[in-house]
This record gives structure tokens, sequence and C-alpha cells, in this order.
């Protein structure tokens, strides 16, 4: 760079700075009026009045706790503002008698005394032409300028000029805030791209709000955080409604949503309600993957049938018939009665809302086989029956879908309620498995959708009121420290007197499942990869809901797709389609990418390839490891360790040892000593991620341990920005 050229950024910087002064200042001040309103309305709610309150002080009381919450609410958000507040600056052609127009962009609008804007919000139409226009197109654009800031001090501008050549008074400065954006380091987490949105994502992320938006594209192109800044947009354009109802990402690991949280806060939204898939259903986390072929066979619609049956069917265990003196005659009703009555009960309503049904029914049937005396009596007396009660305790308990689910246990009844839908040999897995999570205490995340489906069946469980017990008794019974003394792990002691679970049963029983939340919108990430089940279970979520669906069938991990596609279909039910496609690939270096496409083309010939546009003249590095044939080589935990160590002198940033699980110990301990850089992580839950470099560990073992085959050593070898190193045992 020349002297001139310092010069003439740092002239320009400080044109920008100048700038961000005012708006810091004009946004100081609206933070202290939020302060004041939070000042004020706590100065409402106090009373020094005791005994009874007043209308006029209750609605006091309600007007206080708006208002706080509101002036809270904007503090927090005005304080996130600071970092990357305004980050760009539109010139825009003179008009007839109007000077030429300034806007300044950024993440939310603040405006000066006079109501003048100081700066515009990234989502309003006004803002729209940072992002649309082109040189072939300006939309009135003469210059767009992105600002880097640190902090409240800006340190850098980048230009796009939109128009052949600059007037006279205006300088153009830097490469272009794309290229500069893709080159810096990742870090550990997804940061908003609100500065270098382009314009054909923008279309995406502004496309209108009605019926299901797909978004596709392959590795890399943008999908994700396009996705997320839409969930920001219909925020700003439609607060009400989706502020109100809610809005649902859905994404494949608890690892990815870790990997993006950050994004829509930094956008200055936080209302949106982020899951993985295996902690869709509340007071389930399930982290645990079934064996391929395990998962495969609970996510088909088979298991529809199969849950219907173990929802319908009789109590294991419960009594087989009912024996007992009412009103002075004896009654006696055999299996066949008892199954006759199950099915009635059931006809038209869940199994948990029906005791009170099944009492009558079986009091009717009673009734029929008595026919002695007063009708009306010997209802009534039935009804008061102790012993009918206890029978019923028995053999209509209300059913936890879990419990439900856990009858699979016995392979039997596995078999009984899967015939005619899955084999001897599936079903013997499905018996399996469940005695697998009953042993290990979790729940696996093929599990969840398959509660889920249960819970709808069998209706919400109705617990008695729990009998009321005075402060002093639970100060007496429940003393913490006895019940430390027991081991037990307690929440509050006072209100909710529960003791965590000990058994690996009840850990997998533990609380209460509520109804499911719906949601106004729902968007879901590796779309490609949700099971049938599965998207019956967001489905339910979403049954009013606009949606946005994000996938890329390349890296589909998921075998049926059209079964899938049909459950999909389901989920969507009638609204309109609009599908946007993502041609250009953000992440990957050109020499990283060009490795990963040699690998899926021959897999899948017709995969979505996208254009790298940027290199580095870096191939990936391939290292050999030796084995128990081949001991002239290291093995394959020295080599990785080795291998780790070149890469992280080499960058800075965030690097992945992606291993297959038969290397999965020796490379177990590489991220020791390296501060939280590094991350060892097996080949599935690299979904959705990225890191600057990875260290792909034996690319044939990641092959064959995956049932998604080539698809996942294709998300794998996609995943490094920067750099890659694959690491393959000799030949
Ligand atoms: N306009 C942009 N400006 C700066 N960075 C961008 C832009 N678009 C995408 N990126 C970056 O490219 C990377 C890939 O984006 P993202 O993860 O959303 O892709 P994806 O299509 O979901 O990938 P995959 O399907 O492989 O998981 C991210 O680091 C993202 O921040």
């Amino acid at each position: 760079m020349t002297d001139t050229h310092v010069d003439a950024v740092a002239a320009e910087i400080a044109i920008e700075q100048q700038h961000l002064d005012r708006v810091n200042t004009e946004l100081a001040k609206a933070g202290q009026r939020a302060e004041l309103v939070a000042v004020d309305g706590l100065s409402r709610g106090r009373t020094s009045r005791t005994g009874d309150v007043r209308d006029e002080e209750m609605s006091g009381l309600f007007e206080r706790d708006a208002l706080v919450y509101n002036a809270a609410r904007r503090q927090a958000h005005l304080e996130r503002q600071h970092e990357g507040l305004v980050f760009g600056r539109l010139d825009l052609e003179e008009e007839p008698d109007h000077e030429r127009e300034i806007r300044y962009i950024g993440r939310l609008g603040v405006r000066d005394d006079d109501y003048e804007p100081l700066v515009i919000d990234w989502r309003a139409p006004a803002a729209s032409p940072f992002y649309r226009a082109t040189p072939g197109n300006n939309l009135g654009v003469i210059r767009r300028r992105v600002l880097r800031s640190r902090g409240e001090e800006v340190i850098g501008v980048e230009d796009d000029l939109m128009v052949p050549e600059a007037p006279d008074d205006m300088v153009v400065v830097g490469d272009g805030a794309l290229l500069a954006a893709l080159t810096r380091s990742r870090g550990q987490q997804m940061r908003d791209i609100v500065a270098t949105i382009q314009a054909h994502q923008d279309e995406a992320i502004r496309a209108t709000d009605r019926g299901i938006t797909e978004i596709t594209g392959g590795p890399g192109t943008g999908k994700t955080v396009v996705a997320l800044h839409r969930a920001a947009f219909l925020l700003y354009a439609n607060r009400r409604r989706y502020e109100s109802g809610g809005i649902l990402v859905i994404g494949p690991s608890s690892a990815y949503t870790a990997y993006i949280e950050r994004v829509l806060p930094s956008l200055g939204e936080d209302s949106v309600t982020l899951r993985s898939l295996g902690d869709v259903v509340d007071v389930i986390t399930a982290v645990r993957h079934d064996p391929p072929e395990v998962a495969a066979l609970k996510g088909s619609l088979q298991m529809r049938t199969v849950l219907n049956r173990l929802a319908a069917m009789a109590v294991p265990g419960a009594p087989t018939s009912l024996r007992v003196m009412v009103d002075g005659r004896a009654v006696h009703l055999d299996e066949t009665t008892l199954t006759d009555i199950r099915r009635r009960a059931l006809r038209d309503r869940n199994r948990n809302q029906a005791a009170n049904a099944v009492r009558d029914l079986l009091a009717e049937a009673a009734w029929r086989q008595v026919r002695e005396g007063e009708r009306e009596d010997f209802l009534e007396a039935f009804d008061s029956s102790m012993a009918v009660d206890t029978f019923l305790g028995q053999w209509w308990p209300q059913v936890d879908p879990r419990e439900a689910l856990l009858w699979l246990q016995d392979t039997e009844l596995a078999y009984d309620v899967s015939r005619s839908v899955l084999s001897h040999g599936d079903a013997a897995a499905l018996a399996h498995a469940t005695r697998e999570t009953l042993e290990l205490g979790t729940w696996t995340v093929a599990d969840v959708a398959l509660i889920d489906e249960l819970s709808v069946r069998l209706g919400p469980v109705e617990h008695e009121a729990p009998e009321e017990r005075s402060f002093f008794e639970v100060e007496e019974l429940d003393g913490v420290e006895e019940l430390r003394a027991m081991g037990s792990a307690i929440k509050d002691p006072l209100v909710e007197h529960h003791l965590s679970p000990t058994s690996a049963h009840e850990r997998l029983l533990y609380d209460t499942i509520g109804p499911a939340d719906e949601y106004a919108h729902v968007l879901v990430d590796e779309a490609q990869d949700l099971s049938p089940m599965q998207w019956r279970m967001i489905g339910r979520r979403g049954r009013r809901a606009s949606w946005t669906v994000v996938g890329d069938v390349a890296q589909a991990s998921w075998q049926d797709a059209a079964e899938a596609e049909h459950a999909r279909l389901e989920a969507y039910g009638t609204q309109q389609r609009q599908s946007f496609h993502m041609t250009t690939n953000y992440r990957n270096a050109q020499e990283i990418f060009d490795y990963a496409r040699a690998v899926i083309l021959p897999a899948v010939p017709d995969a979505d390839i996208p254009d790298a546009v940027r290199e580095t003249g870096v191939q990936p590095a391939e290292v050999t490891f030796g084995d128990a044939l081949d001991t002239s080589r290291p093995a394959v935990g020295t080599v990785a360790e080795q291998a780790l160590a070149d890469l992280a002198q080499e960058l800075e940033g965030s690097i992945a040892v992606i291993t297959p699980q038969r290397h999965a110990n020796a490379v177990a301990g590489l991220a020791e000593g390296y501060e939280g850089r590094v991350t060892v992580i097996d080949p599935l839950s690299t979904k959705g991620l990225e890191w600057d470099a990875t260290l792909v560990v034996d690319p044939d073992a990641i092959v064959d341990e995956s049932p998604g085959g080539a698809r996942i050593l294709y998300v794998v070898l996609t995943r490094a920005a920067h750099r890659m190193s694959v690491l393959r045992p000799t030949d």
C-alpha cells in the first residue's frame, strides 16, 4: 500500500468514526431513557398499603410488569449492539433538487432528537439496496461501504463501486468486504454475516413469510446462515405474529445448536427457540444414537402401527378379570369382556383421558351381568366401591408414553405388537435396543420421536393433585440436610420437593411430559436427515406455521428418501412452496472442495456441486500411518499428533480432529494443551459445523462405519475453511 493510500484509508476511517461517535451518543441517551422507564415502572408498583389490593392497584402492578419487562429487554438489546453496531454505508445518486443521500446501515435503527435516521435497521426496506445493488443494476447506489469496528472504534472500510467511475469527490478503498470476511479466521461459533449478505442470499432472507420456503444448495453455500438471518428478518417484518407465536429452529445435534446459538442474539433477537432433534420434547435430552439399522427401524413409518398397538394394548401385568362384591352381589367380568370394554373406551378417546368412561362401561357391564334390584342403586354402589378403585388403579393406570415404549423390552410383546409390520429379526432388535436403554438409563435421539407419537396417542398424563402439606411439614419431613445426606439432589426443597432419579428406570421417566408447544414459524436445518417419524414430530409443532426448510440431499444420512419425502409433505400440509437454490460455496477453499468433490461424484453423480470461489494455493496434505500389519510407520495416534501440531502452527483458529470409531481411542486425548482450539469429534456429529482446519482420520473407515457411506465422508471433507490434512493407513 502506498503512503497516499494509507492516508486516504485513515481519512475515510476518521469520517466514519465521527458518525459512529454520534450514533453512540444517541444510543447512550436511548439507554438512559430505557433505564428511566424501568425506574419509573418500578415505583408505580410500590404500595404502602397492606391488606386487600384494589383493582386500580392491580392494574398498576400489571403495568409495572409490562414496563419493567420491556425496559429490561430493551436495555439488554442496546448493550449487546455495541459490537459492530453500524456496519454499512450507502452513497446514493443525486436526484434533482436533492443532495447526494448517505444512509448508514446497522443492527438496529437509531434516530436523533429530530427523529432523523442516523442508522437504518438492516431489515428495513430502505436498507435493501445495500444487499441488492450490483454494478449491473445499481438501484441508485454509487458506493457501498462496509465498516469494520471493534467495540466503538472503526478499524477498517471496504468499498464496492456500483457505477463505472466514482465522482471526483468520492474515495474508494479496500478489496471488497466479502473476500475479507471469508479469509478471516472463523473461531468456535458461527458469526452473523449481516455486513456481507449477497444479493441472492438477500432474496431468500426477505422472501414472503407465507407457506414453505425451501433453501437448497451444496456444502458451505450459506444455507444455515441465510436461514437464521431470515428468522431475524421475519421477527422484524411481522413481530407481532412471530414473537408471540414463536419461532422454532431445529438442528441435527446439540453441537450444532451450540455452534449457531450466537447468531440470532448478535442480530438483536433472543426470542427464538433452538432445539436439536434429541430435545424437541420437553423434559427429554437425548444425545445417544442407536446403531444405524435400529435408528432406521425406529425412524420408519412402520412404527406408527407398532405404537398404535402399544397405546391400545392391556397394560402388561394388569389383572385379566374383575371379581368384586358390589351391593352384596358377586360380579365377575372375564378377559373377553374387559378386552371389549378397552376397545370401546379407546374408540374415540385417548387412553389417559378415558378413565371415567372406562368406569362407566365397567359398571354397565357389571349391571348387565347382575340385573337384580334397582339399577341406579347398583351403579352408585359400583361407583363408590373401593375394590373397583383398586382394580382400576391396576387395570387402567395413567400411562406415561415413555413407560409404554419401555414395554418393548419384552421380546414376545415386541413380536406381538409388530406382527405383519416388522420381521421377527427387526422386532427382536427393537426389544434388544429397549433393554439397552433400560440398562443405560438414557434415551436415544430416535426414541424422542416415538415418545412424542405415543404421547399424542395416549394423551397427557393426568396426575392426581398431591395432598397439600403445610410449610411446617415440608421443613420437618424434607429437611434439606437429611436429603443431601441420602445423596439426593434437590431443585428447591420448599417448592418442588423432587428427588433426582436414582435408578436408570426413574431417570428415563423423570418429570412429566406436557402437550407439545406450537410455533408460528418452524425452521428445519439439515432437513435431508430427518426420519419420517421425526418429520411427524416436528409437524405437530408447526400445524399452523410457515416454514423455512434447509437441506442438501447429497449430504443425507437417511436412507429411504421417498418415505421421508412423504412424511415431510404431510408435515407441510397444503401450503404453497417457494424455493431458493444457493450455488456458491463460501466456506471451503477451492483446493479443499476439489478434494471433496472427487469423493462424492463417483458415489452420487447428480450431487449439487457449488462453486468454491476462494483459493489458498495450498492443497490438502495426505499423511500415512502404520497399523498392526505395517509397523514401519508410526501408529495413527502419533501421526495424528504431529499432523495436528503442524496445522496449529500453520494457522490461527479452530481445528477439528474427525475420527471414525475404530481410531477414537488413539486420538481421544489430542485436544489437551490446545486451550479449546481443538475438538475431537465423530463424523456424524460434524453436520452443519465448520472449523478453520480439519484433520480427517482414515476416510475409508469413515465410509465403512457410516450408514450414509460416501455421503458422510463428503460432509466430513467439506467442514474446513482454510486447511485440511487427511490421514490414511499405508496400503
Ligand atoms: N455472504 C456471506 N458473507 C460472509 N460469510 C458467508 C456468507 N455466506 C456464507 N458465509 C459463510 O460461509 C460458511 C458456510 O455457511 P453455512 O454453514 O450457512 O453453509 P451451509 O450451506 O449451511 O453448509 P453445510 O450444508 O455444508 O452445512 C459460514 O462460515 C458462513 O458464515
